[in-house]
């Protein structure tokens, strides 16, 4: 039977099922939704899971000793578990009760310390995936028992490419699959699900890039035609400045796709960069909303026309600034240019600033040492090649002059650029700022 009711998707990230009592409260809010009204909810790793799992993943793939990681990663989710189904039996190696089959929560603790125990050396980034998944996978698992969800394994839905630890979705693949297989289990009752997750052709698991969970549930409601989707936060809704670098924030009580889309791009965290335009093509509003408040308004993110907003303030850490010059002084030209671009894009150094002079080009980027090595590698014979690290980028979205003295005051700006909305500066960090 269809129901005449259009979807709703809600996404929970990590702080929002950090401990059983941040469950039980997604428990009331999921309570709050209109009875006949199918919801499909996204879930991720508890609090930070995913961190110590990358820390654990690192530590075996190194051969080094990982067991105590692993053991206090065991004993969080059991004791949540425990504090959340007191009922449940325990089976003769502890673990609650939890799940069903191949997503019972005493396999999967199995599964992830097999896995961690025949990894192979090299191929980083595919194992990576194979092992970091596990915190989605166990937190769903804890959730939907806890909440009486339908538990659902999203990794056959979701069908990316193999370009592990940043999967691109096959759409039309994905959208097929999930119609057939989530819109019969919605007439049943609330289907609970992985954010992060998607898998190969050949069922291997990918991640669709950390924090990547906002943009699951952009996938689900975009291939399932769903109504809105809710992403729950610990803040007010989108504010124009993250609350814990920024005094005195504003929030956006509505604001356009292109905003957040350009906000998110410039590093504001609260939002995965992915998730907006998959919710723009189909016109799917996204609320952001406090999971502390729910009953409080929120953000509306939407087709809309809005007045001037208060100026959107950005900081991106650990940047790194990398000038190329052309050794013979020539200057830098197209095909120089070319080259550069090409090699930046190969070692997978994603441009988030650049300007050019004469003889020297710029540009800053997210500091990866391994991937700057691979660059410096294959430039030095082409390029002289200097670069600055323990930087930080600022944008100002918006700008006003006196958003620009707040920021740039007391700072030693190793780059600046100014475009109509947009004024963005590199400078070193600084601890009390
Ligand atoms: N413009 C912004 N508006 C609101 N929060 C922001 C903004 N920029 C960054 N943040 C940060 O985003 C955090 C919420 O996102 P995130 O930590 O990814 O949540 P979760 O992992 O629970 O989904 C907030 O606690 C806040 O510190
Ligand atoms: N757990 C993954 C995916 C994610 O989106 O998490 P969160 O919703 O807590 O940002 C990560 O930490 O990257």
């Amino acid at each position: 039977m269809q129901s005449s009711h259009p979807l709703r998707v809600y996404k929970f990230g990590g702080a929002s099922v950090k401990d059983a009592a941040a469950i039980k409260n997604l428990q009331h809010i999921l309570g709050q939704n209109p009875d006949g009204q199918p919801l499909l909810v996204v879930v991720s790793a508890m609090g930070k899971t995913t961190n110590a799992l990358e820390h654990i993943f690192h530590l075996a793939h190194s051969g080094e000793d990982y067991s105590a990681p692993l053991a206090e990663l065991r004993r969080f989710h059991l004791e949540v578990a425990q504090a959340l189904l007191p009922d449940a039996q325990l089976n003769p190696d502890g673990v609650p009760a939890c799940g069903e089959g191949s997503g019972a929560l005493h396999h999967l603790l199995q599964e992830l310390g097999d896995r961690l125990a025949t990894l192979t050396k090299g191929e980083y980034d595919r194992q990576y995936d194979q092992v970091v998944s596990f915190g989605e996978l166990l937190a769903t698992c804890v959730v939907a028992a806890a909440v009486g969800a339908q538990w659902l394994d999203v990794r056959p839905l979701i069908r990316t490419d193999h370009s592990w630890r940043e999967g691109r979705v096959d759409w039309a693949t994905t959208e097929r699959n999930l119609r057939e297989q989530v819109l019969p289990m919605l007439q049943r009752g609330v289907v609970l699900t992985q954010g992060f997750l998607g898998g190969t052709a050949s069922g291997q698991t990918t991640t669709l890039g950390r924090e990547g969970s906002d943009y699951t549930a952009a996938i689900l409601a975009y291939c399932l035609g769903a109504e809105s989707v809710t992403i729950w936060k610990d803040v007010a809704g989108l504010l124009n400045a993250d609350p814990k670098i920024f005094p005195d924030t504003v929030r956006y009580p509505e604001i356009s796709y292109q905003e957040t889309i350009e906000m998110a791009y410039y590093g504001a965290s609260v939002i995965h960069p992915k998730t907006i335009k998959p919710l723009a093509v189909r016109r799917i509003p996204l609320y952001v909303k406090s999971f502390v408040d729910p009953a409080a308004e929120g953000t509306k993110i939407h087709d809309c026309k809005h007045g001037l907003l208060a100026p959107a303030l950005i900081r991106k850490t650990d940047q790194c600034l990398i000038s190329f010059e052309s050794k013979d002084l020539t200057f830098i030209s197209e095909e120089n240019l070319e080259v550069i671009f090409g090699t930046l894009a190969q070692v997978r150094l994603k441009i988030n600033l650049m300007q050019n002079s004469a003889i020297s080009f710029s540009v800053c980027t997210d500091w990866h040492e391994y991937r700057l090595r691979k660059l410096l590698e294959q430039l030095r014979e082409q390029f002289t090649i200097y670069y600055n690290t323990g930087l930080e980028l600022y944008t100002i979205k918006n700008y006003t002059p006196e958003a620009i003295s707040q920021l740039t005051q007391g700072r030693e700006l190793l780059l600046e650029q100014r475009t109509r909305q947009t004024f963005q500066f590199v400078a070193r960090a600084s601890a009390d700022k």
